[in-house]
């Protein structure tokens, strides 16, 4: 790790990505803000890619089936690969609701020697209902939007996550602070020159 004077930045030479998954309304946005501004405190790099703001973005044209899913999340992966390996920490926050996608995503992460964290933003679909940010669940439940996770489309957990946040018994400050914890701690190490 080599630090450079100018204003205490640290630059690391190879970053790392950490992808939070979860149900919409379970607190992925709000604790990978949290963890972001807490690292970019501490002088690292960090991008903070949303569903959300991807959307509105790279991928304006992305849908909700399955492919158009797996298609958006693949570029998401490959943006969050180049930025890692010149030494971005990169947070990642997606429904991303399938098993099979997100180990896609880390195979394509991975291959760049990149580490990767698998970060399971746990909140039961009751809890998201009655959270509803964005008032979706609602228009959901009435039918009016079609493969909405949770509702009309399948989430499928992940099995073994590197990380469960659980957003219920722990407050969003909480757990950006383990997040940011599991990170520091899984930084590749430079080896000495
Ligand atoms: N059909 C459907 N299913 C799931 N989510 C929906 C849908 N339509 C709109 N939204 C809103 O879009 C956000 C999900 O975008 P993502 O890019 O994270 O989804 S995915 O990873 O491609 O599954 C998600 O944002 P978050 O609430 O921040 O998760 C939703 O608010
Ligand atoms: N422990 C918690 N962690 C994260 N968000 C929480 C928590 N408790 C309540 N919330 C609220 O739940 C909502 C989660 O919304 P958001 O972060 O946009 O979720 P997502 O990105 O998963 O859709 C926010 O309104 C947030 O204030």
């Amino acid at each position: 790790m080599e630090r450079h004077g100018n204003a205490g930045l640290i630059c690391l030479k190879r970053g790392i990505v950490a992808w939070l998954t979860g149900l919409p309304g379970s607190g992925k946005t709000t604790i990978a803000r949290l963890a972001a501004e807490k690292l970019r405190e501490m002088g690292y790099r960090v991008e903070h890619l949303d569903g959300d703001w991807v959307r509105k973005t790279i991928n304006p044209d992305a849908g909700y089936t399955r492919e158009e899913r797996r298609r958006h999340l693949l570029r998401v992966a490959w943006i969050a690969r180049l930025l890692a390996r010149h030494g971005v920490i990169v947070l990642c926050s997606f429904v991303s609701p399938y098993r099979d996608v997100r180990r896609e995503v880390r195979e394509i992460v991975e291959a760049e020697g990149v580490p990767f964290i698998e970060v399971y933003v746990k909140c039961p679909v009751e809890e998201c209902i009655k959270r509803d940010p964005k008032g979706l669940y609602r228009k959901a439940l009435q039918g009016l939007i079609k493969h909405f996770t949770g509702v009309s489309d399948p989430y499928e957990p992940p099995e073994n996550p590197d990380l469960e946040l659980d957003t219920v018994s722990n407050t969003a400050e909480e757990n950006a602070e383990k997040l940011v914890e599991t990170i520091l701690a899984r930084l590749p190490r430079d080896k000495p020159g």
